[in-house]
């Protein structure tokens, strides 16, 4: 199949809804690609008499006037998605000034699994076409970059990286033959769409929010979502395997500072954004004129990191987002002339095909077996005789080795060569015999002198002190008879005595157990021996004592971790509900089962269904053609055949309702069921958090705090209620759209991570506000995600309730 052809980067403009669209500025062209905006304000009767002033006029690829999510989806990135999974790598921008609907084409509106944008979409999509296809096997992996004021941030790291700080996050940007990557940037592995989502949520946590005047919620950072797909035929022995990268790319939006209003970290942030988007701009323009030679990306870390994913091999395409209100039409103009210049780079897309390197051996070992078997087949065919083409073997090399011995004792005058590989092997053997010569001398040495290494000036100090002489300076050797070399001998003061020796036994068995004591020993002898020996390991061990029993009260107040506390509480106080939990998980996973079961055998009855109507209609039409048979009564006369099969519908669509019944309360229980399971689960959690808090935990506020440092549950709870009911609607709402399961799952899992997080946040800026300590500004707490950043939060977001 031919693949895509050289074209040029495909633009689509998208207006975002409004109060007043501003349609006496903005002219949208029936063709649906033209856009024209007047400078001046036309009045309706200019408008419509004549002299119309154009003053520009843009064409795009498609215009995208108040449509839905999937539309967008549909337009702009379906296609790209499907090639990357044949290979070709592709970019999906979105960029437009601030409040234009990036963030909202891009990742959509979380809590509403309709208005999921086009991450979440593209990762539902990608999985449903990995499952479909049997042929190929692919491997998913998903990473997320922020690049905020020229920093770059892994957004799905749960590590701090090392050597990060506030001025390094520990990420750097390499080029390799013309690919870009990023250096400590963690690409995780997925295997179902629910895990891609958690992790796009879990960076969407992690990202930095700012607000003002036009966007409350507004990215004060450049985003990259990246999926790396890795894919091979299944039953192919072809060594190539592709290797393609998608890139979704959420700007930050430019903004005129004196508009936004912005000041202090939000007018900062905002000249890092508008000064990395002019280089992204000169960077286009570079790329679109063909005359040019060399195009400048290293700029700004944005420009750096696209630098393969704009044009080239790489399917590229832009989102214009604009925002068609009068007062934004400057901003408007600007966007459309970005889009222009975008339009001009060109694209050549390529399949991204890499050689697997086992396959690879594998092959070249067969090659190589074929070509020695052609060797032996020539060698036979001229006569020439005593040749082998195979590796030496064992027995081979042994005597091989044998001939370099007796050529270095002198028995042996030549070694007759043959052959290359002989030679290799001899030379093998000769340094193989060298090192255990020199092994040899060493260790003979050894047995008879003590040997120092000269350089080495604690082992000098350390031979003095042990009373060896040196020979003389330049040896270093211990030298004591006069006679030679020797060990010579230890200060008669350094020996221990055997009586020495006993105590220390003594005390060391007295230290293991200080009550133990013969079991043959008299009451009296036990005692007095007993007091001696105490006071004697008292003596001895009193600092050691008081270290231990600070230690032993240390280990009494340090709580165990959650973990070991959590399985403990579930065998003994925690036993009932933690059955009963098991218990309902185990009827949930069955409902399950039947649920799917059910699903499988409607459609079977279904597609029956179909098969029996058409032959119904066939018998039917027959019937027609022949003339029709009525009685006295005038009901018309069908054979048995005929009525065989209309019984045979009937049963049919009868099975098909009761079923169909059955399946939907099999939805409803499930949901119920999912319920109760969830429920179980919490009650578990809140009692054993009270048993925690109970058995391990002073009060105070570090009560909440246990040893892995993480604060305990009384923060948490206050938000469990809301956001247990919070889950439970969404259950509810979402029975229509079993679809939307693995979406709302990820989603809600994130939610709540987040307000634990918030909570956590909370109570740390509780504390440190409260003892004085420190700076309060959000900017420095990295609690929970030890990455997670909040830059200029939305007013009252960490305000202590
Ligand atoms: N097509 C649309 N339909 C409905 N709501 C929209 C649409 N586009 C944008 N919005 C709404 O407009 C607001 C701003 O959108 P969004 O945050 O996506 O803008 P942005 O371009 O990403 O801005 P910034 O660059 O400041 O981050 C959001 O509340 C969003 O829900």
């Amino acid at each position: 199949m031919p693949g895509p052809r050289p074209t040029k980067v495909k633009v689509y403009l998208r207006s975002r809804p409004c109060e007043k669209f501003a349609d006496e500025m903005i002219e949208f062209g029936s063709d649906g690609k033209s856009v024209n905006i007047y400078n001046k304000k036309r009045t309706n009767s200019q408008a419509y008499v004549n002299n119309q002033i154009t003053d520009w006029s843009f064409k795009v690829d498609g215009i995208l006037h108040n449509v839905s999510q999937e539309t967008i989806y549909d337009h702009v990135v379906k296609e790209i998605a499907l090639n990357v999974l044949d290979g070709y790598n592709g970019t999906v921008m979105c960029y437009g000034q601030t409040g234009a609907g990036k963030t909202f084409s891009m990742t959509g509106a979380t809590e509403n699994y309709q208005q999921r944008g086009i991450i979440p979409r593209t990762i539902q999509h990608l999985f449903k076409e990995i499952h479909n296809n049997q042929d190929r096997s692919y491997t998913v992996r998903i990473g997320y970059l922020e690049i905020y004021n020229e920093q770059l941030f892994d957004l799905l790291s749960t590590v701090p990286l090392q050597n990060a700080s506030e001025f390094n996050t520990g990420l750097s940007i390499f080029d390799d033959r013309g690919d870009v990557f990023v250096k400590g940037l963690t690409y995780q592995l997925c295997s179902t769409e629910e895990e891609a989502l958690n992790l796009l949520f879990e960076g969407e946590t992690n990202r930095s929010i700012g607000a003002h005047v036009l966007n409350k919620e507004s990215s004060r950072s450049h985003c990259i979502f990246t999926i790396r797909v890795e894919s091979k035929p299944i039953s192919s022995s072809s060594d190539k395997y592709t290797l393609s990268k998608l890139n979704l790319v959420d700007l930050a939006g430019s903004e005129r500072l004196a508009k936004t209003q912005s000041q202090g970290i939000t007018q900062k942030e905002a000249q890092y954004i508008n000064k990395s988007l002019s280089f992204l701009e000169q960077a286009v323009i570079g790329l679109s004129d063909s005359k040019k030679s060399f195009v400048q990306f290293r700029q700004s870390k944005l420009t750096h990191i696209l630098k393969d994913s704009i044009g080239g091999n790489c399917m590229t395409r832009m989102i214009a987002n604009i925002w068609p209100e009068g007062r934004h039409m400057e901003e408007t103009v600007s966007t459309l002339r970005f889009a222009s210049r975008m339009m001009n780079v060109t694209v050549e897309p390529a399949v991204n095909e890499v050689i697997d390197p086992m396959r690879m051996m594998q092959k070249l070992d067969q090659e190589v077996k074929m070509l020695r078997q052609e060797l032996a087949m020539h060698d036979t065919l001229t006569n020439t005789k005593g040749h082998s083409h195979e590796p030496l073997s064992e027995h081979q090399l042994f005597e091989i080795e044998n001939q370099c011995r007796r050529y270095i004792e002198g028995s042996l005058d030549e070694i007759e060569i043959v052959n290359v590989r002989q030679i290799k092997a001899s030379f093998s053997a000769f340094r193989r015999i060298c090192k255990l010569m020199e092994r040899d001398v060493e260790t003979r040495l050894r047995e008879k002198y003590a040997l120092i290494d000269k350089n080495n000036v604690d082992e000098i100090a350390e031979a003095q002190k042990a009373g060896y002489t040196l020979a003389d300076d330049s040896s270093l050797v211990g030298e004591t008879d006069g006679q030679g070399f020797g060990l010579g001998y230890a200060p008669k003061d350094s020996r221990v005595s055997k009586n020495d020796l006993l105590k220390i036994t003594k005390k060391n068995r007295l230290k293991a157990n200080p009550k133990s004591s013969s079991p043959v020993m008299d009451q009296k002898n036990k005692s007095s021996i007993q007091k001696e020996d105490k006071k004697d390991y008292a003596k001895e061990t009193s600092g050691n004592l008081t270290q231990n029993s600070k230690d032993q009260f240390q280990r009494l107040s340090t709580p165990p971790s959650k973990n070991a506390a959590f399985e403990e509480f579930k065998s003994e106080r925690g036993n009932e509900i933690n059955r009963i939990w098991n218990e309902n998980k185990d009827i949930l996973s069955s409902k399950r089962r039947q649920y799917s079961d059910l699903a499988h055998k409607i459609n079977e009855t279904k597609s029956l269904i179909d098969q029996t109507r058409s032959e119904v209609d066939r018998k039917r039409n027959e019937r027609l053609a022949l003339g029709e048979f009525v009685n006295e009564m005038g009901e018309t006369i069908i054979d048995e055949e005929e009525f065989g099969l209309i019984k045979k519908l009937q049963d049919l669509k009868a099975r098909y309702r009761d079923d169909f019944d059955r399946w939907r309360e099999l939805k409803a229980e499930i949901v119920y069921c999912q319920n109760l399971v969830e429920q179980c689960r919490q009650r578990l959690i809140q009692e054993f958090d009270a048993w925690y808090n109970e058995i391990y935990l002073s009060s105070g506020l570090y009560a909440n705090k246990d040893q892995d440092g993480n604060y305990g549950s009384a923060v948490f709870r206050q938000y469990e209620d809301a956001v247990e009911k919070f889950e439970r609607m969404q259950i509810e709402n979402m029975s229509n759209e079993m679809e939307s399961l693995p979406y709302n799952t990820a989603r809600n899992r994130t939610e709540k991570r987040r307000t634990y997080n918030d909570a956590m946040e909370r109570s740390a800026h509780h504390y440190i506000s409260s003892a004085g300590y420190g700076s309060t500004t959000p900017h420095t707490y990295q609690l929970g995600t030890p990455m997670r950043r909040i830059a200029n939060p939305p007013p009252g977001k960490l305000t202590v309730s």
